[in-house]
């Protein structure tokens, strides 16, 4: 089915931010290159510096410059865009931002529809939504639509506030709250992957899994993000949203349908399947760590404690490990391990699914290497599944081998939807399935804060407790060899 291309006035706030440079301008342009963004569309950049239009412009040339698209008109997609110099305190920039949207809509028939993108701080979220109510911004002719960024809170008390302060304003249909892994291509493949295929559907439970791994390592350490990150951690900055919603998607049951409320739902039900954890356990099941001094790539790399904008004796992880534990008849007894932190050896996010043994090798021997079945899903950076299976050595004997079957992605990287494009096109079209829901939000918050406030309470002279370069702490193996089992290395 071809969807017809949506028309609206989309207003950035923050948008001279970093975001905004790097991911939101360069996917609009790339939507608008496939035709998947009609003429019928403008944007408003609003922030407090004083650009004009052209500066702008200048901006977003900038940063699709890398596309090298002979058949785009630079100019011609820049001409759709327009600064408004703004401060979100001041209610009268509201109105006069109100008036210049009708006047845009007008000029490129945008339907009257209205999406307000949040692309900054985060302690503006409510103030915004409040003075677009308030200011009459909220109820154009045609539809309104909300995205806000991460994070969403601090924990479960902030982010229900936030909620509700977003709720006076937008109806829970109306707020898209961004996840962006959600918006990549290999995590959309779970999904597929499991409920496309008879090979695996049937296997996918505590009968024949044996436990889930979940790894996103990166190589870099907080760069300029010093300031917001030791305020953060990457329990709440990874592990609260990205991890959680890839376990959810690993765990969920089959929805009904494919629709936004029945994924929702299965998702929803999963988180109120974990397993509760107390404080008095949770160095049974999560490890935190920090990143010291280290080499990567023949580099040396400073410490977690010498970047900008963090303390010299900061308590601040930037590594956790955890072990999940979901109560239901078809997971009990399997954790679902997931490890994220900064300045590890390897920029990968992976999941391995770790079949269990056979009762019987029928091959054991010398000479035969038995390995147990994983299937890899590969989700960054070269997307693709990998299906670890055993076959026959090629020699005289009946003596077998580890060997691997392999899908990579179609096609080169730069050609293939990014996930920020992949999101603001869902959003446009309402489709809220890979947007993260309230009853989402909350239910992970209150698990997380458990933890946080278990850690919060340990001193920081643990810490730094592992190299850059490294995999994270010894406790993160640990965690896994006392379960019998072990990390299976990411590519
Ligand atoms: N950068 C990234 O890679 C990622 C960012 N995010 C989230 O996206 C959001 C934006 O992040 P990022 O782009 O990095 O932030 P930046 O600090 O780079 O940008 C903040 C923007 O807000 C504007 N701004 C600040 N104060 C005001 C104000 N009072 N009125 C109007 N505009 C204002 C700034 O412009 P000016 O100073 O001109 O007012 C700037 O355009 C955050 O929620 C962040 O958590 C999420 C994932 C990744
Ligand atoms: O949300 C975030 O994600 C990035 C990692 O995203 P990826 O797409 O590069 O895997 C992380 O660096 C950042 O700290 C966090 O806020």
């Amino acid at each position: 089915m071809t969807l017809k291309t949506p028309k609206a006035v989309i207003v950035i706030f923050g948008a001279t931010g970093d975001l905004a440079n790097r991911k939101l301008y360069p996917s609009l342009y790339r939507l608008y290159r496939n035709g998947k963004l009609s003429d019928n569309f403008a944007v408003i950049g609003v922030a407090r510096r004083p650009l004009t239009n052209e500066q702008l412009r200048d901006n977003i040339k900038k940063s699709i410059a890398d596309f090298n698209d002979t058949h785009i008109d630079a100019d011609e997609f820049a001409s759709h865009f327009h600064y408004n110099p703004f401060d979100v305190q001041d209610l009268t920039h509201y109105q006069k931002l109100d008036k210049f949207i009708d006047e845009l809509d007008a000029k490129h028939q945008a339907g009257g529809n209205r999406l307000f993108y949040l692309a900054m701080d985060p302690n503006f979220f409510g103030l915004i939504a409040e003075n677009l109510k308030s200011e009459g911004l909220t109820e154009p002719t045609g539809w309104t639509k909300l995205i806000i960024e991460k994070p969403f809170g601090h924990n479960y008390e902030t982010a229900q506030k936030l909620n509700n302060d977003i709720r006076k304003a937008f109806t829970e249909d109306q707020i898209y709250r961004i996840d962006h892994y959600l918006g990549k291509q290999m995590i959309q493949n779970i999904e597929i992957v499991r409920f496309a295929n008879s090979l695996f559907e049937p296997l996918w439970n505590n009968q024949y899994i044996a436990n889930i791994q979940v790894t996103s390592s990166e190589i870099l350490g907080v760069e300029e993000r010093g300031r917001y990150y030791d305020g953060s951690g990457a329990l709440r900055d990874m592990v609260q949203n990205h991890m959680l919603q890839m376990v959810s998607l690993l765990a969920m049951e089959p929805p009904a349908k494919l629709t936004p409320d029945d994924i929702r739902y299965e998702k929803v039900k999963v988180l109120r399947s974990l397993k509760p954890i107390s404080e008095d356990i949770v160095d049974e099941h999560f490890v935190r760590g920090q990143y010291d001094r280290g080499e990567i790539n023949q580099e040396e790399q400073d410490g977690y404690r010498e970047s900008n904008g963090v303390d010299e004796n900061s308590n601040t992880e930037t590594f956790v490990a955890g072990k999940f534990m979901i109560n239901n008849f078809r997971w009990a007894g399997v954790p679902f391990y997931i490890r994220t932190g900064k300045r590890m050896a390897k920029k990968a996010t992976e999941i391995v699914v770790q079949f269990k043994d056979l009762p019987i090798n029928l091959y054991a021997g010398k000479g035969n290497t038995i390995d147990p079945n994983l299937l890899v899903i590969r989700v960054q950076p070269d997307g693709g599944i990998t299906l670890h299976l055993n076959a026959k050595q090629e020699d005289y004997e009946t003596t077998s081998k580890p060997i691997t079957m392999q899908y990579d992605m179609d096609g080169k990287a730069i050609n293939r939807p990014e996930a920020y494009e992949v999101l603001l096109n869902d959003c446009l079209h309402g489709d809220s399935t890979n947007f993260v829901h309230w009853d989402e939000v909350a239910l992970s918050w209150q698990y997380i804060d458990v933890i946080s406030e278990a850690w919060s309470k340990k001193s920081s002279d643990e810490f730094p407790n592992y190299a850059s370069g490294t995999n994270g702490p010894k406790a993160a193996d640990e965690l896994l060899e006392n379960d019998g089992f072990h990390w299976w290395s990411v590519k």
